[in-house]
């Protein structure tokens, strides 16, 4: 671990409520806070400094010419070097760095200038062997990047990537990035766009601003060859990288965020040791989360420029809106959850579960798939931080936090793409061959607890226990996709779910079927859509899913076959899929009757249940012509194009809302009320009693006003000028008892 890695870990007797917290402050205010109260470190804070003492005087940035501001840059660095025997060893250290960020941004500056004098280069990437730029140019930019190298703790060039500025752009900071990054035995690096849900999601963005995606690469890169792949990324795949070692990486995703959160936030409350003795709940984690948080920060202040919009993207990253609402006061940011929101009697197990509260609410919308998740969240905020909230979202220190449900979706032209692909057409022809006479019912998951893929096994072994008819007659295909190996819980799963397969194929196989097709690694995207083709029955047994949207890529797939979708009531899509089997996946009969009742359903039913499904996934046009008339191209409907884009638009309501607000509700000033007070002939005061006057935190039917409280109501009573009302949603008899 490096000397900034190792800096960026906070400490423990550090941690405090008030990490997250992003209570407004004055320019000054902010430029004296740290930007994450428990982390310690020179780094972090002289970072932020820079960026946004530089970012909120874009003019003196914009004015400069080519020459003059590396030189007076360079003598305030010889004049720093001067001052540094009067300075502490950090504040020296603090100073030089913010100095060192001040000539990234100088030098980003002169590229830009460069960039417009040279015609048809539009990237302004540190990029030494760019033929363009003269010899000059090339001399200062080696001798900034020189200086960079040696004051920079990590060897990492801290590269501000300002592209000019053509208007807003978005940025999507999600903790993974849509590509993947790996380096083969020869030491090349290889760049693999993946296609998965959110990729898709933001094509409809995409065609509404510019955008770029913030993320970890998924893998430890040598800060030698971060330049290089930061390069690659921005300009072949419009990512900029967020680089974590894998120490950093391991405590952080699969310490807090997959050994703490995601069990948590699917209501798995994990035993609070793990089999080797180490608490579950450890502070190390919970240091290595914020410090990623921080990280993730970091870099989105390297590429923010007034105007950005920015949206983080679900639980790895609950912390980034305060961090970065910090720095930029009137930043517009949006949080999605993906994952479902829990109850407050589960949340509040999490230790921490104030700071991720306060580190989100600093976001201007956050999102979540469901209604329930999104109520979970307001009563969480109540009860937990004793905020006032209403359907709309919460109020937090004269900030509104709005609420919304965007319930994601799929692409629905990828699988209608696939389906006229000869190729797949032909996988789907092998498939009907190889089953034969057979009913397929078909499992899609990662191995995760959360997916109650034991449970489905179970239920297939009582259906041929009860039903034996369809022994020998039914195959279940299941996709188990390894996810998260190296946490313990996984481990526990995977050789459960082996031993259940081995189990009930012994049982219920002979030597030419087995009732269980179990296969343990992940699928091409084709053999994925000809299984779903061919499937009679598809089951999603989740015990808990934020949303599933392998229920939804079922329902693309059966518009011939009409297959019947059992799905689990605490899967979100299970909120919005009417026509499909709902099931308790826990009450394992129930869930075999319902393979039965699917396997067993006449083609007009499964045809009706079919259409409700697949009119929700995706509506087209002509099949409603006559009754939406205005429309006049395809009507889509909970697609992850449509979920994209009116989270968006709603993110961007919110924030002109924001602003309407601030109008409207200036804050008072405490001085002129005292003033107007004294001089008034009739002062009506209405006090709220939850809230005002007793404590914000308390929500005790019976905490009753203290002896302070009394004698103060008692006095402004006393004088005939005033008028007391006290508010309070607590009872006649109470109130009487505490006033009267
Ligand atoms: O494998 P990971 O990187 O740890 O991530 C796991 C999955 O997380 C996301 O799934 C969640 O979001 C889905 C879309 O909103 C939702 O349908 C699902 O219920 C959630 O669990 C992510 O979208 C997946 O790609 C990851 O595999
Ligand atoms: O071998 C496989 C199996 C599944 N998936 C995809 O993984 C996603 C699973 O998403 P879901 O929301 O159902 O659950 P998650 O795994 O995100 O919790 C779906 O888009 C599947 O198409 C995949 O790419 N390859």
């Amino acid at each position: 671990m490096s000397g900034r890695e190792e800096d960026l870990v906070c400490r423990k007797d550090n941690y405090s409520t008030s990490s997250a917290d992003f209570e407004y402050a004055s320019e000054n205010e902010v430029e004296e806070q740290t930007i994450l109260g428990n982390l310690p470190g020179t780094v972090r804070n002289t970072t932020f400094k820079a960026a946004s003492r530089e970012r909120s005087d874009g003019s003196e940035v914009l004015s400069s010419s080519p020459e003059s501001p590396v030189t007076t840059e360079t003598q305030e660095l010889q004049e720093l070097q001067k001052q540094r025997g009067e300075m502490s060893p950090k504040a020296a250290q603090e100073e030089i760095l913010a100095q060192i960020q001040r000539l990234q941004l100088k030098l980003t500056e002169l590229r830009e200038v460069d960039n417009t004098s040279s015609v048809g280069s539009h990237h302004s990437q540190l990029n030494t062997s760019s033929s363009g730029h003269s010899l000059h140019r090339q001399n200062l930019e080696s001798s900034v990047r020189d200086t960079i190298c040696q004051q920079s703790e990590t060897g990492e060039t801290l590269i501000s990537t300002n592209s000019a500025k053509v208007g807003p752009k978005l940025l999507v900071v999600s903790n993974r990035l849509p590509v993947t990054v790996t380096k083969d035995n020869n030491g090349a690096y290889h760049f693999n766009m993946s296609s998965g849900g959110l990729v898709s999601a933001l094509k409809g963005v995409k065609s509404l601003m510019p955008f770029l995606w913030i993320g970890w690469p998924g893998t430890e890169i040598d800060p030698n060859e971060r330049d290089y792949v930061r390069n690659k990324l921005r300009e072949g795949y419009s990512c900029f990288p967020v680089f974590i070692t894998d120490e950093q990486a391991n405590l952080y995703y699969n310490g807090f965020c997959n050994d703490v959160l995601w069990p948590l936030f699917h209501y798995v409350p994990l035993p609070i040791v793990s089999s080797d003795g180490e608490r579950k709940f450890d502070f190390k984690y919970w240091q290595a989360y914020s410090a990623a948080n921080y990280r993730f920060a970091e870099a989105v202040l390297q590429v923010y420029q007034e105007g950005d919009y920015i949206w983080v993207q679900d639980y790895h990253l609950l912390l980034l809106p305060s961090l970065l609402r910090r720095r930029l006061r009137d930043v517009k940011i949006g949080f999605f959850l993906h994952i479902p929101f829990p109850t407050s009697e589960v949340y509040r197990i999490i230790p921490v579960r104030k700071e991720l509260l306060q580190g989100v609410l600093a976001a201007d919308l956050i999102g979540f798939h469901t209604y329930d998740y999104a109520r979970h969240f307001l009563s969480v905020c109540t009860r937990i931080l004793g905020l006032d909230s209403s359907p709309k979202g919460v109020n937090y220190h004269s900030h509104f936090a709005h609420v919304g449900i965007f319930p994601i979706g799929i692409d629905p032209n990828t699988f209608h793409r696939a389906l006229e692909d000869a190729n797949v057409q032909q996988r789907i022809q092998e498939l009907h061959e190889r089953f034969m006479g057979k009913k397929v019912l078909l499992g899609v998951d990662r191995l995760d607890y959360i997916k109650g893929v034991p449970h489905k096994l179970l239920a297939l072994e009582w259906l041929l226990t009860k039903y034996s008819e369809w022994m020998h007659k039914v195959v279940l295909v299941q996709i188990a996709v390894p996810t998260r190996t190296e946490i313990e819980e996984y481990k526990k799963l995977s050789s459960q779910t082996n031993e259940l397969v081995g189990r009930i194929n012994g049982k219920f196989g002979t030597v030419d079927h087995s009732p269980i097709m179990f296969i343990n690694q992940s699928l091409a995207f084709e053999e994925l859509v000809a299984l779903y083709t061919v499937a009679d029955v598809a089951i999603v047994s989740s015990v808990r899913d934020g949303m599933n949207l392998v229920s939804y890529e079922y329902v693309m797939c059966q518009q011939a076959n009409k297959g019947v979708l059992i799905l689990s009531e605490f899967a979100g899509s299970a909120q919005s899929l009417s026509g499909a089997i709902r099931v308790n996946p826990w009450n394992v009969e129930e869930l075999a009757n319902a393979i039965h009742e699917a396997l067993s359903m006449p083609r007009r039913e499964r045809e009706i249940k079919h259409w409700k499904l697949y009119r929700y996934v995706w509506l087209e046009v002509f099949e409603f012509v006559f009754l939406m008339i205005y429309v006049s191209s395809y009507v889509t409907t909970h697609t992850a194009e449509y979920w994209a884009k009116s989270f968006f638009q709603e993110l961007d309501n919110v924030v002109k809302h924001r602003d309407e607000l601030r109008l409207s509700l200036p804050l008072l000033n405490v001085k002129s009320v005292i003033k107007r007070i004294s001089i008034a002939r009739t002062r009506l005061f209405l006090l709220e009693y939850e809230g005002s006057l007793c404590h914000p935190k308390s929500l005790a039917e019976l905490n009753s006003p203290t002896s302070t409280h009394i004698k103060i109501l008692t006095r402004l009573c006393s004088d005939p000028r005033n008028i007391i009302v006290v508010i309070s949603g607590r009872s006649k008899t109470i109130l009487d008892n505490w006033f009267g």
